[in-house]
């Protein structure tokens, strides 16, 4: 069963489509990254499931019922940083979101631990590294135990120990079971913890699956030889070769699957060239969101 499954969802502001039919499903226990460069409508998504904003057209399942007060209260959402009391201990701090929130206050020890912040719960907020602020922010979400965290952008803002930080929270409460969407705009960031993704471009679903799936980054190969021309020909004839350009003295050689660097080797062999250089190597992350943004919308 899908934690949340959306359907034809359109939005838009004026003359701004914020979105347009965007339908996908996100699996209970994924960290589901909705990914898409700034203005694609991820903001606009998730405001639309967690209640915040209205659809125009479409409709959406959260544990495959439609939404009510009762499947609502099993989703916790940090959409934008709350505002919290500088002169305040965190502790202090989340009892007034507990008491916002109609939760109780015994939840407030249990969430402090999960978010690494028991030690320096009665500091004062002001004294946090941002890291810290922003491991309170979810230590608030987490108020009541909900099963589903809906969370834009956590990292963002975040010098690089923050995001470390934040990033192994999310990979311990998706650990504990809970299912995690988050909006990036960060290739990297989405690979290095989300199971499963949604690309949007301009409010369109460009894909969404298992990011293994999605965002393939096939191998190629990086070879030379004495005569790179003759290499070059001899590799245009290699099964499965889809192009073999000269680049900087080295021939990269793609292929429609992941290639053989054994099996090059002794192709050239047989074909009377001695390779000086051969590596396999992979696209970067740059290079595979670059070639999936660019692929028509559907
Ligand atoms: N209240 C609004 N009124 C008018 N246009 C809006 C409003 N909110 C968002 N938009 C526009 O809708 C589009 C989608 O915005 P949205 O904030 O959902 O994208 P985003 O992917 O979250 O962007 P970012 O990464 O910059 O936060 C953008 O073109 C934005 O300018």
């Amino acid at each position: 069963m899908p934690i949340l499954s959306l359907q034809n969802i359109s939005k838009r502001y004026g003359a701004v489509q914020a979105l347009s039919g965007v339908s996908f499903e996100v699996p209970a226990g994924s960290v589901f990254g909705v990914l898409g460069p700034n203005g694609s409508g991820k903001t606009t998504l998730l405001g639309i499931v967690t209640d915040v904003l209205k659809a125009d057209t479409g409709s959406f399942s959260l544990f495959d019922k439609t939404p009510t007060a009762r499947e609502r209260r099993q989703i916790g959402t940090l959409l934008e940083t709350p505002n919290f009391y500088h002169y305040l201990s965190g502790y202090k701090n989340l009892e007034i979101s507990a008491a916002i929130k109609q939760r109780g206050k015994d939840d407030i020890a249990r969430v402090l631990e999960i978010c690494g912040l028991t030690a320096r719960q009665h500091s004062a907020f002001k004294t946090y590294s941002l890291g810290m602020k922003q491991r309170l922010a979810i230590a608030a979400v987490l108020l009541g135990d909900p099963e589903v965290l809906i969370l834009d952008e956590p990292t963002n803002g975040l010098d690089p120990s923050g995001i470390a930080e934040v990033r192994g929270l999310v990979r311990k409460l998706a650990d504990s079971g809970k299912t995690i969407i988050l909006a990036s705009h960060l290739l990297d960031e989405v690979e290095k913890v989300c199971t499963h993704v949604a690309i949007l471009r301009s409010g369109k679903l460009l894909l969404s699956g298992a990011v293994n799936a999605v965002i393939s980054r096939n191998d190629f190969v990086e070879l030379s030889a004495a005569d790179n021309a003759q290499l070059q020909a001899a590799m245009l004839r290699y099964p499965g070769c889809t192009g073999a350009d000269i680049q900087g003295g080295l021939i990269r050689a793609s292929f429609d699957a992941s290639p053989d660097a054994a099996a090059i080797n002794s192709y050239c062999a047989q074909q009377g060239i001695w390779l000086n250089h051969l590596q396999l190597r992979q696209k970067s992350l740059e290079t595979a969101f670059l070639e999936i943004t660019n692929i028509p919308a559907k």
